[in-house]
């Protein structure tokens, strides 16, 4: 018998990166994800391009209008059957602010990354977004 095989379910994440820091998002559902740490995005819907997905799923979860620049290469498994894409993601307008998915939301530098609980299945991903988008140290105060 053939095996079956099915594409992975693509969820996509934006690294939205302002003035050297890195914008991390706090889950407040579901229940086993709440309290957790993201990239903020989502699953694409059907005929939606990847960017136009990031696009409406950060409009959704952010209140923000945003660009959408390169993408972070790599691929991330999630859980089975889910994969991560990051895109490194500009402000064009608006302030972020938490809507539904999140409780809180803060930017950070590259020092300052360890200190939220981001999901683990995340980490890797961040920190590749991180090594290319953010500066080494900290910007000067
Ligand atoms: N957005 C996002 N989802 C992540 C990340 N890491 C991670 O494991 N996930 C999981 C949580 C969810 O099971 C799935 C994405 O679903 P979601 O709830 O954010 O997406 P969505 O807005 O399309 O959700 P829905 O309409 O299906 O409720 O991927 C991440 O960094 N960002």
């Amino acid at each position: 018998m053939t095996e079956q095989r099915t594409d992975p379910v693509v969820v996509v994440a934006g690294a939205l990166v302002d003035e050297g820091r890195l914008l991390a998002a706090r889950r407040s559902t579901p229940a086993e994800l709440a309290g957790r740490w993201e990239l903020p995005g989502g699953k694409r819907e059907p005929g939606e391009s990847s960017e136009e997905a990031l696009v409406r799923e950060l409009r959704e979860e952010l209140g923000v209008e945003t660009e959408i620049g390169e993408r972070v290469p790599g691929e991330w498994v999630l859980k089975p059957g889910y994969v991560l894409w990051v895109w490194a993601v500009r402000l064009r307008s608006g302030r972020p602010a938490p809507q539904q998915e999140h409780d809180e939301l803060r930017w950070l530098t590259r020092d300052e990354l360890d200190s939220v609980d981001w999901l683990d299945q995340d980490r890797p991903a961040v920190a590749e977004a991180a090594a290319r988008l953010l500066p080494a140290n900290s910007p000067a105060s």
